[in-house]
């Protein structure tokens, strides 16, 4: 299988005043097309980091990373924010949506930056929000959805523009076990049925069994998890 993300020696260091943090010390990691991983280690151990890294939130201090043959270390910010709005769909633990916007109007967001008009605006949220079950609900806001739906929605989101990467940052660690479920078996969905490839960061073993790889990151480097 062809590799879908490529690492090399990946290196992110924070300054904070004269000191200096190494939170990622020389990652090397392969992710094929079609894989949906589970990025689990201790609190501070550099996940989000790594996470934000492979979405192209956040730039390496050395390193590369190559996404479908492309080097986005090389990125500047503008080129950078482009090819994620092209490539990749984000799903955050607090699902970030608009509380002012109905679910329809949310999911529709990110094609505005796209070349779309607003019939097809319409017509591709509509699409995502079906495929995430909450098509009846598309013209209520979060705050008239539960929890669960309201990842959903920003599920929905993420994967309007249809990005082949799904980045999920603990994206059921404020739910309770049966919406936690449903959201996970819709990533699974996703990755199966629609060949979605997927790295979600959790702390949540039983989270981390709908992932067909488990990647366990301990102060900065990637280990061998025990058998
Ligand atoms: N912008 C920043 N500036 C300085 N230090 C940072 C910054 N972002 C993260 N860090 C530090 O990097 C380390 C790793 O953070 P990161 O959020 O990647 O860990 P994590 O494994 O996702 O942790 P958690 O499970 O608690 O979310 C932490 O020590 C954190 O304080």
């Amino acid at each position: 299988m062809t590799a879908l993300v490529r690492i090399r020696d990946l290196h992110k260091t924070y300054r904070r005043g004269p000191e200096t943090v190494d939170v990622l010390r020389g990652i090397d990691l392969d992710i094929a097309q079609g894989d949906f991983v589970a990025l689990m280690g201790p609190s501070g151990s550099g996940k989000t980091t790594l996470l934000n890294l492979i979405g192209g939130l956040d730039s390496p201090t050395a390193g590369s990373i190559e996404i479908a043959g492309q080097h986005i270390e090389k990125m500047r910010s503008g080129e950078l924010a482009h090819w994620r709005s092209q490539n990749v769909g984000f799903v955050f633990q607090f699902y970030n949506l608009m509380p002012t916007l109905t679910a329809q109007k949310n999911v529709e967001l990110p094609l505005l930056l796209t070349p779309l008009n607003a019939a097809q605006r319409r017509r591709n949220a509509e699409i995502a929000l079906q495929l995430v079950g909450l098509a009846d609900r598309a013209r209520h806001r979060p705050n008239e959805l539960s929890g669960g739906q309201q990842q959903r929605v920003a599920i929905a989101r993420a994967i309007v523009s249809d990005p082949t990467l799904l980045i999920c940052d603990e994206p059921t660690g404020d739910l309770d076990r049966a919406s936690a479920e449903e959201v996970l078996g819709l990533l699974q969905q996703l990755n199966r049925e629609h060949g979605k490839t997927i790295v979600m960061v959790t702390h949540d073993p039983k989270a981390a069994e709908y992932a067909t790889h488990t990647l366990h990151l301990d102060k900065g480097v990637l280990v061998e998890q025990a058998a």
